[in-house]
């Protein structure tokens, strides 16, 4: 064990030797009189800095044992089974709180809490007159090439800046004044910096030891507080992009992803926008920080400008500094001539490296299908040209870029510099030319301590000269950081005003007359079934109403509790039908009634399968805690398993919690019968089936319908094979002229229609299994296994005359 008074005993003696060690130091270099002053700067901006690092330690304690501790009785109280099912609460504000449990298990008992703010969609609605002004006002501006600034940069940014800095009183004001503070306080940093180091330098040249060693120590006082600058101003650059990012992600988000089906109508027919997610993804991103950084890049060499030129017009005279501007003016206006339009050839690098990506993620999402077809050759193809496109574009830019970096790096860092040694040399130069006349040994002794004087001069303005032609260049390397940010400036603008454009439950598409030339009335909440009257089914294009309908005007209602077979050949228009009743895309005239949306749900060809478990593909669109405040538990989900016949599923995967890639692990007919399985758990009062059962065998098919029966869930199917009228009451057949008919199943006229039709379908199969068989026959009278007899007698029972020639033996033979 340790013995704690013998450790402070030898501590005590390590201590006294130690003070020992230092005074036989002092004494030999003969610095024991250095005293430092307490009340000097060094020393106060040194403890000023311990005391505010104390400070924020402990202020960060406290938030994360406060956090923790939230965490701690939010895990308890949610243990209680109880209160899981109240675990997603509408806030005061309006926000609505979910409580996920971690790891998808509430056997962990462990809990994230998700805020989801109420989107303030009265704030999208005014907002959406700025961007699409801005877009009529500027289309007619030609692009301003080489501009520094041009004006169509700084009123997007102005609008944009809503969305980053709300109000005043917000998180990102208090990091933009924060930084405000840390940039001016480092320049004045700089300049006490600058004032000691001369001070060093004339201690040194005049042997004075003691002087020496306090500024020394000075010098190692000022470098705490100045190293805490520099990370703190890092550290807010890096807070502040995050801030803003935040912001615009939610505004993006909000508008993106709500019940106008921004997310479906931005990708369709819209040229102005391609590979949307690389926009909000990294473009966002390089925008938010490009921004942030542009404050400390040029927010610094800005105030270190002022500061250092009102320091240095008292040292140099204001003629000097007049000098020395002209020659920065000078300067910048030839390398603003020279500079290539960097933001123009940034946005070009953004969009073909997305148009890379996108092509590597097609590649990585259908790897199956291009696998089956052996399409390896021709993705390898795309890729490659796409690559080489982008190769191109960035070799060009690094060319562009090489003969600039060469131009500004003589005029900015050797010119100026050159600049700057002339001024500050300019007042040593000037004493030596009027030296002044008096006795031999006053004048050794005046021109001893000029020469210190001249050297502590001469050190001070040299550095804050080259401070200022630092600046001075920052500033001037910042126009490319302004020309990066123009061109990310354009893409989030143009995204937002994307997004405005079809965030509106009557987006026009793109239609010349605009939302005018949508004409036609939704009623909703509908009890009585699903009617249309006088709907045209119309491709959204800029012709709006005017193209050409898929399928003319169309009648009919649905009486409720009934199911309808929408029948129709490839292309014939049969999801377009859906897409209009599901609101995605227009309804140009007409009536349609239906029910409300959260009674409806619609199966599509290609069922989607989300991320996450075995749980969530069953419950999707709902998330877990809305199962569990359904009332609904994981014996219900195996019970609905059970019902679409896969709940070997479960015992395969081994729980709900499995969580797999589930679009590349179940087989064509397992993900018809998992959507199956999500109509089941939701029970709408009508589903949409769009071609939901042509992948499972005609008995598993025959099963499907009878359940969906059986559970009274009313089905409209859209599909081409006329076998499944026998599940239906109603057909609504679509001809490929356009043209429909609809007819009442459940007709006595068509009862018997239909039993004709089955038994014509039934003969045809019949009579193709016989042509199977002679066909096997052929085989083996060819190999002489059966005699011409056998054969005479088989083709008794066929017509030969539709005989397939293939099947003819003097063809054969
Ligand atoms: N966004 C679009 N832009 C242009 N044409 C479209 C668009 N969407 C669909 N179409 C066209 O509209 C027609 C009808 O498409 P729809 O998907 O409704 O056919 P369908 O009857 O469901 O066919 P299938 O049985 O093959 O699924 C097709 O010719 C299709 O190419």
């Amino acid at each position: 064990m340790i013995n704690i008074s013998r450790l402070s005993s030898y501590t005590k003696k390590d201590i006294q030797n130690l003070i020992l060690l230092l005074q036989e130091f002092i004494n030999t270099y003969r610095i024991s009189k250095v005293k430092l002053n307490y009340q000097s700067r060094p020393v106060i901006l040194f403890l000023s800095t311990l005391i505010a690092t104390a400070g924020l330690g402990a202020y960060y304690t406290i938030r994360n044992t406060i956090t923790k501790y939230n965490e701690y009785t939010l895990n308890r109280r949610l243990r209680r089974p109880s209160l899981i099912r109240q675990s997603s609460t509408i806030l005061e504000n309006g926000a609505r709180e979910i409580i996920i449990p971690k790891e998808g298990s509430l056997k962990q008992g462990k809990f994230t809490r998700i805020i989801i703010p109420k989107p303030n969609n009265d704030r999208y609605a005014a907002d959406k007159y700025l961007y699409k002004d801005f877009t009529k006002n500027f289309e007619l501006q030609s692009k301003g090439k080489g501009a520094v600034v041009n004006s169509k940069f700084l009123n997007q940014l102005s609008i944009i800046w809503r969305i980053l800095v709300p109000r005043f009183y917000c998180k990102n004001t208090s990091l933009l004044l924060s930084q405000c503070f840390f940039l001016i306080f480092r320049t004045w940093l700089s300049l006490l910096v600058a004032k000691l180091d001369g001070q060093i330098v004339k201690n040194l040249i005049s042997g004075n030891g003691r002087k020496f060693s306090r500024d020394l120590i000075y010098w190692l006082l000022i470098a705490f507080p100045a190293s805490y600058t520099n990370a703190a101003i890092k550290y807010l650059e890096d807070r502040l992009a995050l801030g803003f990012r935040t912001n615009v992600t939610r505004y993006i988000h909000d508008m993106y992803l709500d019940q106008t089906f921004a997310y479906y109508k931005i990708g369709v027919n819209n040229p102005e926008i391609d590979n949307i997610d690389q926009y909000i993804t990294e473009d966002l991103t390089h925008f938010c920080h490009s921004l942030s950084s542009l404050f400390s890049s040029m927010g610094k060499p800005f105030i270190d400008l002022i500061f250092f030129s009102v320091y240095l017009r008292d040292n140099l005279g204001t003629g000097a500094l007049l000098g020395i501007f002209i020659n920065y003016f000078a300067t910048a206006m030839l390398l603003k001539r020279a500079t290539p339009a960097f933001g123009k050839l940034s946005s070009q690098r953004a969009q073909l490296e997305g148009v890379y990506f996108n092509q590597h993620l097609n590649l990585m999402t259908n790897c199956e299908e291009i696998g089956f077809y052996g399409g390896s050759l021709i993705e390898k193809t795309k890729l490659l040209e796409n690559f080489k496109k982008l190769m191109n574009h960035i070799s060009k830019e690094i060319n562009i870029g090489f003969w600039y970096s060469a131009l500004e790096d003589y005029v900015l860092k050797y010119t100026w510099s050159a600049w700057g040694y002339i001024f500050s040399g300019l007042p040593v130069f000037l004493d030596e030319l009027w030296p002044k006349q008096e006795g031999e040994a006053e004048k050794a002794v005046e021109d001893a301590a000029a020469e210190r004087r001249n050297m502590r001069q001469f050190i001070t303005n040299k550095r804050l000269l080259l401070s200022l032609a630092d600046a001075g260049s920052r500033l001037m390397y910042s126009i490319k950081d302004v020309n990066t940010l123009t061109g990310y400036t354009d893409r989030v603008f143009s995204l937002l005003t994307q997004l405005h454009r079809v965030h509106s439950p009557r987006f026009d598409y793109g239609a010349t007359k605009g939302i005018a030339d949508i004409r036609g009335t939704i009623q909703n909440n509908y009890v009585s079934g699903l009617r249309f009257e006088h709907i045209p089914v119309i491709i959204p294009t800029s012709q709006g109403s005017e193209y050409s309908p898929l399928i003319s005007n169309i009648n009919f209602t649905l009486s409720p509790n009934k199911n309808m077979l929408i029948l129709g050949s490839n292309g014939s228009g049969k999801t377009s039908i859906a897409r209009i009743i599901a609101g995605l895309w227009p309804l140009y005239s007409g009536l349609l009634s239906k029910p409300n949306d959260d009674d409806m749900f619609y199966l599509p060809q290609k069922t989607y399968f989300t991320t996450g478990n075995l749980r969530d593909q069953i419950i999707y669109p709902y998330t877990y805690t809305d199962m569990l405040e359904m009332g609904y538990n994981d014996d219900y989900l195996y019970h609905i398993l059970r019902e679409v016949k896969l709940e070997y599923l479960l015992t395969r995967e081994g729980s709900f919690n499995a969580v797999k890639d589930w679009k590349d692990v179940f087989s064509g007919g397992e993900k018809q019968r998992m959507s199956i399985a999500r109509v089941l758990f939701k029970h709408p009062k009508l589903v949409i089936l769009d071609e939901s059962t042509n992948a499972v065998s005609t008995d598993v098919e025959d099963y499907l319908f009878e359940l969906l029966q059986l559970k009274k869930i009313p089905y409209v199917t859209l599909s081409h094979r006329p076998l499944l009228m026998k599940y239906h009451d109603y057909l609504l057949e679509i001809d490929d002229h356009g043209g429909w008919k609809f007819q009442d199943l459940t007709s006595v006229e068509n009862l018997q229609s239909i039993d004709n039709e089955i038994a014509e379908i039934e003969g045809k199969l019949n009579m193709a299994e016989k042509w199977e068989t002679r066909k096997k026959c052929l085989e083996q009278y060819l190999d002489g296994q059966i005699d011409e007899d056998d054969m005479a007698a088989l083709d008794g029972e066929l017509p030969i005359r539709s005989m397939p020639l293939d099947l003819s033996i003097s063809q054969t033979v």
